[in-house]
């Protein structure tokens, strides 16, 4: 058995319009835990992202690292854990997932990694609901995911290396539960064809580098509108953005945050920013505004030796 196991974990946007519940990608935003056996459980959560988080065993990752336990069955009742976060929770940048994917990963990783990465991508959809995010903080980039409720398929596309995200995160926070509960139960036939249409090409156009396309390709008719009502100002940014700089736009998750996808050498990205927050600020939200990449990688267990602490060594991660 390992002794200590620290792992990096991206946050992730999933859906990018009209991907559903099936598309996500990685983001350049990330947590670390450290997991290790424990004598009594001890839950230290570091950072203000983590207010308000339990620190008894009801804690999400405690859990998840339980249910691996007993899927491999192991005994190992009680841990130490270490979080630190830069993923702002509830905010559709998923916090959920990326706590999922670092508790199956180190508590796995500190058993001998008994389960295969598709197991794991298994068991965080089963717990999560659906494989966007999860799947992308699992395996990084781009991914086209789906779910049948026992089996999770992933593909996963590297996306084009000029692409830079920028993210404009309110400051208030919207549970998915809730951004599901205004949802339709069903859709029209019409409705229906063009999220898969749109779906499907931003899948091509992302593998084929084709930024003409992510416009029209990132334009959704089965939640987004549903959710607009929750997020002022967001349907003003999604039909301005292309225009203004955007590659194409989104809401990003369940929402609140709304995002754009934009190259990297295009020059009116500061007139884009000042556009997407002052649209929100408009609509009475303040909101922080932040320039990401896609996350290539995924998850990644930290094999340095772990010298350090905990804390130091996030320092100097989030320093780097
Ligand atoms: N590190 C964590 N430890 C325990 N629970 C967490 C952690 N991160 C997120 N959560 C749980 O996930 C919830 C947020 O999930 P969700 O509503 O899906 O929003 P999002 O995933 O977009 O941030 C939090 O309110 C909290 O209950
Ligand atoms: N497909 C889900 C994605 C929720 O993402 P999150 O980052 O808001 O947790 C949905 O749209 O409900």
């Amino acid at each position: 058995m390992n002794n200590i196991v620290r792992v990096k974990v991206p946050a992730s946007t999933a859906n990018l319009g009209p991907g559903f519940d099936s598309l996500g990608m990685a983001l350049t935003l990330y947590s670390y835990i450290e997991m290790q056996q424990a004598e009594e459980t001890c839950i230290a959560l570091h950072g203000e992202n983590l207010d308000g988080i339990p620190t008894d065993k009801s804690n999400l990752i405690y859990k998840v690292a339980q249910s691996v336990f007993e899927e491999a069955g192991v005994d190992i009742p009680e841990l130490s854990i270490s979080m630190y976060s830069e993923v702002p929770l509830t905010r559709g940048l998923g916090s959920s997932a990326s706590a999922i994917i670092g508790a199956l990963v180190a508590a796995n990783e500190l058993i001998g990694s008994p389960l295969t990465k598709d197991r794991l991508f298994t068991l965080a959809t089963q717990i999560e609901k659906h494989p966007d995010n999860v799947g992308a903080s699992l395996f990084g980039g781009f991914v086209a995911t789906a779910w049948d409720g026992n089996n999770a398929h992933y593909v996963k596309i590297d996306p084009p290396k000029e692409l830079e995200i920028l993210v404009v995160i309110p400051h208030f926070q919207l549970s998915t539960t809730k951004a599901r509960e205004a949802l339709p139960k069903s859709l029209s036939l019409q409705d229906a064809v063009y999220n898969i249409s749109r779906s499907s090409l931003l899948v091509g156009a992302v593998a084929a580098g084709r930024y003409d396309l992510l416009a029209a390709a990132m334009r959704d008719r089965l939640h987004q509108p549903y959710r607009a009502e929750l997020v002022p100002g967001m349907a003003e940014i999604l039909e301005q953005a292309p225009l203004r700089g955007a590659l194409g736009a989104s809401l990003s998750g369940a929402g609140p945050t709304v995002l754009a996808l934009v190259h990297r050498e295009e020059t009116r990205k500061h007139e884009l920013e000042n556009y997407m927050l002052q649209t929100m600020n408009s609509h009475g939200l303040e909101a922080d505004t932040l320039w990401l990449q896609p996350d290539h990688n995924g998850v990644q267990i930290m094999t340095k030796k772990h010298t350090d602490s905990f804390l130091d060594m996030v320092k100097g991660e989030v320093k780097a």
